[in-house]
């Protein structure tokens, strides 16, 4: 069994989860979204049906004025490179982004994974926008959009879009309806530049997911983590039991694994083109998208790792990545901070060859990965069970989290996929999943 404090831990990445909104409420009910160009609940899409919801406008339909709000407001683009804004949009954050039940754990956003995160090839500092309180300048509400090309594998069908995230209001100004503003107001500026589309993830349940994919989580320093409260020593083990059940090796296993380099990416790219084949929805990359996510951009973030394993003949087999993103434990005498792990993309050939030899290669991969993020402080290492990660969670000693993530799309209806749970026990699917893309 997890633990249970680990269980909230895992609510807490589960972004939204602690709304407490998982009751499902009738489309109806959704005054907002049942008003968006968003697939209702018992819409049914065939791969000959995917599409557009709304294709009628043009940029020239879309105004060029922001949105109306209410007078003591007004709306504030965030400059990233600035420090005092970034610092601003960081507290914001800290203070009312996701947070557990007990408010023991935080996000630890640093500037450079706000950069990253929010600074990718095509950025557009339009699209990074805040609400502040008109007399005192606070900042109290944000949102962000990035580009992403995303592909449909099946149809072959390419959407532009952007990726919304960090969607936050401050606690004192939550249920006033801020969130649709922010939300129609971001829509406006990603249409005014002739973008439809859009993916998003949230732990609610608005109308209507494309998946649905659940957290897993394994712990590197299960000490640690037992330590700081929410690793519970089950009451048939001891704690040596439990620190050596989670021992990594202290070197990778694979031959010829080594840090992803520049001089590398092209290869990766066609690798990650020929494996993302799997899936059915998957985001593709350019060379300078790579450049970002992968190597961390020109500033090289070192919020982000990436390897690859080179074979005999200088051929680049496999490649996997991960992403830092810590938190903040807040009243605990041993330690004050969390190394949390979060897998990102990945690929191989052997996902050409034989499954048993595939599945090997993964759980393989995967716990190297985890090695070489021991050496970062990561304490606990969290993969979704998007990809074709069901394949590993069990062998790699991952746990289930009960939070879960619903993947949406903006304006654009897609035949529903699996995420790499059952549907209906949320076990993981060994069948892996239709969903290739991974957000944070
Ligand atoms: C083409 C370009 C398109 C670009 C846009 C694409 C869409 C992007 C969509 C956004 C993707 C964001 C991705 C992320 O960042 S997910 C992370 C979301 N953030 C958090 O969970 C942080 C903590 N919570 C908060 O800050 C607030 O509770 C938020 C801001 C979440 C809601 O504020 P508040 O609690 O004060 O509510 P309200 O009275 O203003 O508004 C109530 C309405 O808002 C709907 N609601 C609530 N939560 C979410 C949510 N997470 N996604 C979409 N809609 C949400 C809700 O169903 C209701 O609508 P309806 O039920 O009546 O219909």
């Amino acid at each position: 069994m997890p633990p249970k404090l680990i269980e909230e831990l895992l609510k807490l990445i589960s972004l939204g989860e602690v709304l407490n909104e998982a009751q499902q409420k009738e489309m109806n009910d959704y005054k907002f979204w049942k008003t968006q160009p968003v697939p209702k609940f018992d819409d049914v899409v065939e791969y000959n049906t995917e599409g557009p919801i709304d294709s009628s406008k043009t940029p020239k339909d879309i105004p060029a004025e922001p949105l109306p709000l209410l007078s003591e407001f007004e709306w504030s683009t965030i400059d990233v490179d600035s420090k005092s804004e970034l610092d601003e949009v960081y507290e914001l954050l800290y203070q009312h982004y996701v947070e557990d039940q007990d408010a023991t754990f935080r996000f630890k956003y640093s500037h450079e994974f706000f950069r990253w995160a929010l600074k990718p090839p095509g950025w557009k500092k339009d699209w990074h926008v805040g609400v502040r309180v008109r007399s005192s300048k606070k900042l109290v509400a944000f949102i962000a959009a990035v580009p992403a090309n995303l592909k449909l594998q099946i149809t072959g069908n390419e959407i532009p879009s952007v990726e919304i995230n960090f969607l936050c209001i401050h606690k004192k100004l939550r249920s006033k309806r801020l969130a649709p503003v922010l939300i129609q107001e971001i829509t406006r500026r990603v249409n005014r530049e002739n973008i439809w589309q859009a993916m998003y993830t949230a732990g609610i349940v608005l109308p209507s997911p494309v998946t649905t994919c659940r957290y897993t989580h394994r712990p590197l320093n299960w000490s640690k983590l037992h330590d700081v409260g929410f690793s519970h020593l089950p009451s048939d083990q001891t704690k040596a039991a439990m620190v050596a059940k989670y021992a990594l090796p202290n070197s990778t296993k694979t031959p010829g694994l080594r840090q992803l380099e520049e001089k590398d990416l092209e290869e990766v790219q066609s690798l990650l083109t020929i494996f993302m084949k799997k899936f059915e929805l998957v985001q593709t990359f350019t060379l300078d998208e790579m450049k970002h996510w992968f190597l961390g951009g020109e500033e090289r973030a070192s919020v982000i790792k990436s390897y690859v394993v080179e074979d005999k003949n200088g051929k680049i087999t496999d490649f996997f990545s991960y992403y830092l993103l810590p938190f903040t434990v807040l009243e605990n005498s041993k330690h004050d901070e969390l190394g949390v792990a979060y897998l990102y993309y990945y690929a191989t050939d052997s996902a050409l060859g034989e499954r048993d030899v595939y599945q090997k290669r993964l759980v393989n991969l995967v716990n190297d990965a985890m090695v070489t993020a021991k050496e970062f402080g990561v304490d606990v290492f969290n993969a979704l069970t998007c990809q074709d990660n069901s394949l590993f969670i069990k062998d790699a000693k991952f746990g289930l989290g009960d939070g879960m993530l619903n993947y949406y799309l903006f304006n654009y209806k897609v035949k529903r996929m699996s995420g790499g749970i059952n549907a209906t026990t949320k076990e993981v699917d060994t069948e892996g999943s239709g969903m290739g893309v991974v957000l944070f």
